[in-house]
């Protein structure tokens, strides 16, 4: 049966901390603060922007509401979009992406990642083209975990049976209030245990996912 695969993004398809911590530093050193280590910027990825520049904000001692907040997202964004370096698959994910296109499944993305650099790197790995819908952070008034993104997304696929697949607290969270299925990639950005995330499968290999969207159980 022809099913909605909706994929979120950093840390699910694409090991993006690299580059989110390139352009995380450029900023921070262009204003005069100190660097941050990979580990730091990576435990800030997940929510958007808005919340990364606050987490950069509070370690380097700053006010986090100030005026600098929004100074710093703008920059950060376009520095964010030419920031290819740094961004690569996780094992599997492109020919997992051909066979369940091949499988006749739709699939889109929903990213709390803006847009505008979302569309970029998927362009700049050649997957773009691969997804009927892309839905980045700054796309509708709301961001993950509240569920619009979802709901957007499967309605634009064209509704039927539908599966997230995410690797993080966020993305459970966003799965729960969406009412959709939620499938863990467990080698992402998660910080809990795998067992104290709401999840209905689990899997550690891209390579098990085709089967997993083929043999998923969809109810009544
Ligand atoms: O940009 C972020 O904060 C995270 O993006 P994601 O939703 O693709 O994990
Ligand atoms: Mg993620």
């Amino acid at each position: 049966m022809m099913t909605a695969v909706i994929f979120d993004l950093d840390g699910t398809l694409i090991d993006s901390a690299p580059a989110i911590h390139a352009v995380s530093n450029a900023e921070l050193v262009a204003r005069g603060f100190a660097p941050l280590t990979l580990d730091q910027v990576r435990s800030f990825v997940g929510r958007g922007v808005p919340h990364l520049v606050r987490c950069l904000l509070e370690t380097s001692g700053e006010n986090a509401d100030g005026p600098l907040h929004g100074e710093i997202c703008a920059t950060l964004i376009e520095r964010y979009e030419t920031q290819l370096e740094g961004n690569h698959f996780y094992p599997g994910v492109r020919a997992a992406l051909d066979q369940l296109r091949d499988h006749g499944h739709r699939l889109a993305i929903c990213t709390n990642k803006p847009y505008g650099p979302a569309e970029a790197v998927l362009f700049h790995l050649g997957i773009l083209d691969l997804f009927d819908v892309v839905i980045g952070g700054d796309s509708l008034p709301t961001r993950k975990p509240e569920p619009a993104m979802l709901h957007a997304a499967h309605e634009r696929l064209g509704g039927g049976p539908m599966i997230y697949v995410g690797d993080s607290e966020i993305d459970a969270e966003t799965a729960a209030n969406a009412g959709a299925p939620f499938a863990l990639y467990t080698e992402g950005y998660r910080k809990s245990d795998v067992h104290d995330l709401r999840h209905q499968v689990a899997f550690s290999e891209f390579e098990m996912l085709p089967a997993i969207v083929a043999n998923w159980h969809w109810g009544a």
